[in-house]
């Protein structure tokens, strides 16, 4: 019913609500902003993307299966289609914190779909007796089989769109450095201690290895992703849906993302457990743990100018001090270890909320949906712009780090073998007494010859890596 005003009056179980005219979601959604005035926090753009193309393949597939009229199951296609290519995206407005299991984003959904359907087909929005958010566009859906598909479609397009190519990016940039800087001899530091010489380009080679190796990890997590609880309806049982329905949605939408995704053998399961998402969000958090480790080591290395390492130099990328001219901070890798801590916190919320599922439901998948998929997305956008604002124009200070690994007192290491570890060990001590370099106390001592001793404390030989397939 409308108003003179440019109003519409809203009905459901619990009452009536005033509506403006303009707005395309409807009654539930009103309810769901008053209650949720929680985090200012709308639904991440990847998880609307998500619900969406999940309720493109429901209507395709309940007008196939004869559930709802062929015209309906059109005009729902192109009103997701519509939001998917940009329009009304500001109609998704329920706080991230909210009705557990997401049933409030759900129904805005629902909802949105339903007015924009109805407009379509000329009539007027919240005329549910054609077009009904319950009854038509959730047709053989419950929130408690749709969200669970939500956070994996949404993981999955997170994954592709996001943190795969930026891992691929930074591989690529540190492949490259390892190349640039394969010659460039450098101290080893363990304990934050002078050790044996190690090469520049090695350091860079090992990060590129790292990080291949959680591509890796994260994707053999996300295989799980592709198993679907949709058509579970409320309880797994499929009450309220076609025998086929299952079978084909998990086959539409499959064709909507282009990647492989297949219905569970047993939808109960998939539903109430969270460990697909654990994995996950485990695996990034892996990740993140050790692009902190390489983030606080780039800013280690890159320390000084005057009073630390300055083995590297990370480009500058804007004036560092409000108050101390000339300072160039790095930035990029302090956000990245921020967004690491970040990412890291998500995961500890999602293994509580993960715990916390009753009997056949779940009801935290809200705070598992946002968290994980923001953990791909923040921490996606922030390789990229380390790689791009960082890594590709990371330079070397070969002088620097010379110096450091010739003035290494580890180096006495290579001379365990020629005068035993108790010689070597005096020799070093006497070395930080007395300020004398190691190879001058040797020759004093008559422990070695010094053709002998050039030839063991070569620092090329020492960093050199062993041939892998020696
Ligand atoms: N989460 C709801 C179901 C739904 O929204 O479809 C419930 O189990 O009560």
């Amino acid at each position: 019913m409308s108003t003179a005003d440019n109003f519409r009056i809203e009905k459901d179980s619990m009452g009536e609500w005033q509506i403006p005219d303009t707005v395309y979601y409807g009654i539930q959604t009103c309810r769901a902003i008053e209650n949720f005035p929680i985090s200012g926090l709308k639904p991440l753009p990847t998880y609307v993307d998500a619900c969406l193309l999940i309720k493109k393949a429901t209507a395709i597939a309940n007008a196939e299966l004869g559930c709802i009229s062929e015209e309906l199951g059109q005009s729902i296609v192109q009103a997701a289609d519509e939001i998917l290519q940009g329009q009304l995206r500001d109609q998704f407005v329920v706080d991230v914190y909210q009705a557990g299991a997401g049933t409030s984003h759900h129904m805005n959904v629902n909802e949105v779909l339903a007015n924009r359907a109805l407009e379509l087909l000329g009539d007027r929005k919240g005329n549910y007796g054609r077009v009904s958010p319950n009854d038509h566009v959730n047709y053989g859906q419950s929130t408690n089989d749709v969200i669970p598909t939500a956070i994996r479609i949404g993981g999955l397009l997170a994954l592709d769109r996001t943190l795969f190519p930026a891992l691929k990016k930074a591989i690529a940039a540190m492949e490259a450095k390892a190349i640039a800087f394969q010659e460039i001899v450098k101290s080893g530091r363990t304990h934050l201690q002078d050790a044996v010489p190690v090469r520049l380009g090695e350091s860079f080679r090992a990060w590129a290895y790292i990080l291949r190796d959680h591509e890796r990890r994260i994707t053999t997590a996300a295989e799980d992703l592709r198993v679907l609880g949709l058509g579970g309806s409320a309880a797994g049982t499929g009450m309220n849906t076609h025998p086929q329905y299952r079978f084909r949605v998990a086959e539409l939408l499959s064709e909507l993302i282009g990647q492989p995704l297949r219905s569970a053998p047993h939808l109960m399961a998939v539903m109430q457990s969270m460990a697909p998402f654990v994995n996950v969000s485990g695996s990034i958090r892996n990740l993140a743990q050790d692009l902190a480790k390489i983030s606080h080591d780039l800013r280690l290395m890159d320390s000084g100018p005057k009073t630390g390492f300055k083995e590297i130099q990370l480009p500058p990328v804007q004036p560092g001090s409000s108050i101390m001219p000339g300072k160039y901070n790095p930035v990029m890798a302090e956000m990245t270890s921020m967004v690491c801590f970040q990412v890291m916190g998500y995961d500890q919320a999602i293994a509580l909320a993960a715990q916390a599922g009753q009997l056949e439901l779940n009801v935290m998948m809200p705070l598992i949906a946002y968290n994980l998929i923001q953990s791909i997305e923040i921490l996606g956008n922030t390789i990229a712009a380390l790689s791009d604002r960082c890594l590709v124009g990371i330079e070397a200070n070969p002088d620097r780090c010379l110096h450091y690994a010739e003035g290494s007192l580890a180096l006495v290491t290579a001379l365990n073998t020629h005068i035993g570890y108790l010689n070597a060990a005096a020799i070093a001590k006497e070395s930080l007494e007395t300020g004398k370099s190691l190879r001058q106390l040797v020759l004093e001592k008559g422990l070695m010859d010094e053709a002998q001793l050039a030839e063991v404390l070569d620092l090329e030989t020492m960093s050199q890596m062993p041939n892998p397939t020696a």
